[in-house]
């Protein structure tokens, strides 16, 4: 579980966030909607620690992580994934070897070096691209992929790491209709199988309704919205899109 209280940060002496206070559970996926510039990138970089904070506390399994070392965030690590909004992914290396990735924390020192993969990892890394729909393009280069299937390779690629919570920025934006409802399915199968949290910003409120276990809607440096399990209402709509 996360617990994070009066999350504030300020870019350039504008308060994006606003003294924001919440917790998030293990199973969880996270919706966080908002207008374009409302915070959504700056909220998700924060959580992930991968922008400092200017205020606030933040308990990560029962450990304040607020101000902890380089050190302690590498062994955070090795359990958070954070998918880019354009997935950080190798254009030229083939589907399995971008899921390969993922093992790099759990490699050996001597294997990273000379490059070998074991059996098991090598049939870890096809199972999950079998679960995410892309076992007959695991040899393909990624360059000759659709968005929509980087974005899920670049998942498979948290799944192998068994992250324990993922971070998604805009991950279905710029992928078609069918494209994005795969990437939600996946989403939905880590939080019910790995009871993973994934915590994902967007703009598109049905996809959201429709996925999410929750949605948190930012407005004004606040979450004006925070519901769970049910649609939002039309007051709820208009609180954060205005
Ligand atoms: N590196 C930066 N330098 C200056 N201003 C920034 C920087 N990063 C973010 N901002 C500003 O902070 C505000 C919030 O940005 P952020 O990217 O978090 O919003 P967002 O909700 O993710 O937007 P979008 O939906 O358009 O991606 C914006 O006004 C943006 O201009």
């Amino acid at each position: 579980m996360m617990i994070i209280r009066n999350l504030t940060k300020s870019i350039d002496s504008q308060l994006i966030l606003n003294r924001i206070s919440m917790e998030i559970n293990e199973g969880e996926l996270v919706a966080v909607l908002g207008a374009s510039g409302s915070g959504k990138t700056t909220f998700l970089k924060c959580l992930a620690l991968r922008e400092r904070w200017d205020d606030g506390q933040y308990i990560y399994e029962g450990n304040d992580i607020t101000n902890s070392s380089w050190l302690e965030r590498l062994k955070l690590s090795k359990h958070w994934a954070y998918l880019e909004e354009k997935a950080d992914i190798q254009p030229r290396k083939s589907a399995l070897k971008n899921v390969l990735r993922g093992r790099l924390f759990y490699t050996p020192f001597w294997r990273l070096i000379t490059g070998r993969v074991s059996t098991e990892e090598y049939a870890n890394a096809m199972d999950y691209l079998e679960n995410v729909g892309l076992l007959d393009k695991a040899a393909s280069p990624a360059e000759k992929l659709s968005g929509g299937e980087r974005q899920r390779i670049a998942l498979a690629r948290g799944f192998v790491q068994r992250a324990k919570v993922i971070y998604a920025d805009e991950p279905i934006s710029g992928i078609d209709p069918s494209g994005a409802e795969r990437v939600m399915q996946d989403f939905r199968y880590v939080c019910k199988r790995d009871k993973a949290t994934v915590i994902c910003t967007m703009h598109n409120a049905e996809v959201a309704q429709r996925y999410a276990t929750r949605i948190l809607g930012l407005a004004g440096g606040k979450i004006v919205v925070d519901v769970t399990g049910r649609p939002l209402t039309q007051r709820e709509r208009s609180l954060i899109f205005g």
